[in-house]
């Protein structure tokens, strides 16, 4: 058994007493540090620096000696997975992630691979295994993937859009292509997770980002099967599922079979509370746009954030990523005022 010397988020995942409310925030490995661009600068691109172990750790353990915070998250992106399946993916200066070749036929679904992580990510494995030996037990590390539909959305748009409507059309047109597309994820998925917890993962996420372009209906049929059958596999550690723009499927979300539901600053606390049932964890919430205001802001907004979730059965965190351009001392100054917060 490992030995942490902080399992403050472990516990509170599993709804187990803590003596203050853990926090970490989506995105804290990345632009908002300069120790970050330094190392990503001396790489050369995104995808070597995620690509390359110990650089990837390097960044990964960044942010809990600069920033504090009670967990690490590896540094990797979503789209790992549709590359490891054989699709591909760039990463574009100030556009985004983009797939040369996408989905269109169930042909191209019949191509794709479900990847044996052990082979086609093994340098994410390898990055957990050198994170792990470098926390030496000082924080848990967080493991993660896209939800399926999401990385749907982006292997059938090809890039990033405020729509998808080419990914929603396949939903719509295409059930069938969908659906094998969904599984094949799905699949590969579950290997993925379990490889990084067999690596040294303490929790996973399932970042399902795209959730909020969808109707509740569809939500149910495209998004929630894949989610259940990723929670029903995964045994071995905490899984926290993070649905942004979910607001419609609270209740749903409260009978996965997962430990910790995440929520964007668009769902009102209490109301989410009773939506999603007493058993879960809550992680979130506050606006990333917080983070721009005066310290007194901050902590007023942050204070006022955990009187309403309560400090049992709470994770702190923001509403979803970090924003590059937020200064470091005021992402500093919330995670010091969850810490330091007195019920
Ligand atoms: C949708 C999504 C992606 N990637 C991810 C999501 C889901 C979470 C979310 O909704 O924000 C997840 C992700 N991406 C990255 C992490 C690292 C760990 C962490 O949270 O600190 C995580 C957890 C690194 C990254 N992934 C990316 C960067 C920036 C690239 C760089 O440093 O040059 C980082 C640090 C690139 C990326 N990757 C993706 C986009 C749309 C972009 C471009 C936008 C941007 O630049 O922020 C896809």
């Amino acid at each position: 058994m490992e030995n942490l010397q902080n399992d403050l988020i472990l516990r509170a995942a599993r709804g187990q007493q803590v003596e203050r409310v853990p926090v970490w925030m989506m995105r804290q490995a990345g632009r908002i540090l300069a120790e970050y661009r330094a190392v990503r600068e001396k790489a050369g691109s995104f995808i070597q620096l995620a690509t390359t172990p110990e650089l990837a750790a390097e960044v990964t353990i960044q942010p809990v000696d600069i920033l504090g915070v009670d967990a690490a998250i590896i540094f990797s992106d979503i789209l790992v997975v549709p590359e490891a399946m054989g699709l591909p993916y760039v990463m574009e200066e100030k556009v985004g992630p983009i797939f040369p070749t996408t989905i269109h036929s169930m042909a191209d679904v019949e191509k794709l691979r479900v990847a044996n992580p052990e082979e086609e990510l093994k340098y994410v494995l390898d990055a957990i295994k050198i994170v792990k030996s470098e926390l030496n037990g000082r924080v848990p590390l967080i493991g993660f993937a896209g939800a399926p539909f999401t990385l749907l959305c982006y292997m059938i748009e090809g890039k990033g859009s405020k729509t998808f409507s080419k990914a929603k059309k396949a939903l719509y047109s295409e059930s069938e292509l969908s659906h094998a597309l969904l599984q094949k994820i799905t699949d590969t998925t579950i290997a993925y997770l379990k490889a990084q917890i067999a690596a040294g993962a303490n929790l996973v996420q399932i970042f399902d980002s795209w959730a909020g372009i969808l109707s509740p209906e569809q939500y149910r049929i495209y998004s929630l099967p894949y989610i259940a059958q990723i929670c029903d596999a995964i045994t071995e550690v905490p899984v926290t599922v993070f649905a942004k723009g979910a607001f419609f499927a609270r209740e749903d979300m409260g009978k996965l079979n997962c430990d910790v539901v995440g929520l964007d600053w668009n769902m009102d606390i209490a109301e989410s509370r009773k939506l999603v049932g007493d058993s879960k964890t809550l992680q979130g919430n506050l606006d990333p746009c917080v983070l721009y205001s005066s310290f007194d802001e901050i902590k007023k907004h942050t204070r006022s954030m955990i009187q309403q979730f309560g400090t049992q059965k709470y994770i702190a965190n923001l509403g979803h990523g970090v924003y590059p351009d937020t200064n470091p001392d005021k992402v500093k100054c919330f995670i010091d005022t969850v810490k330091e917060y007195q019920a």
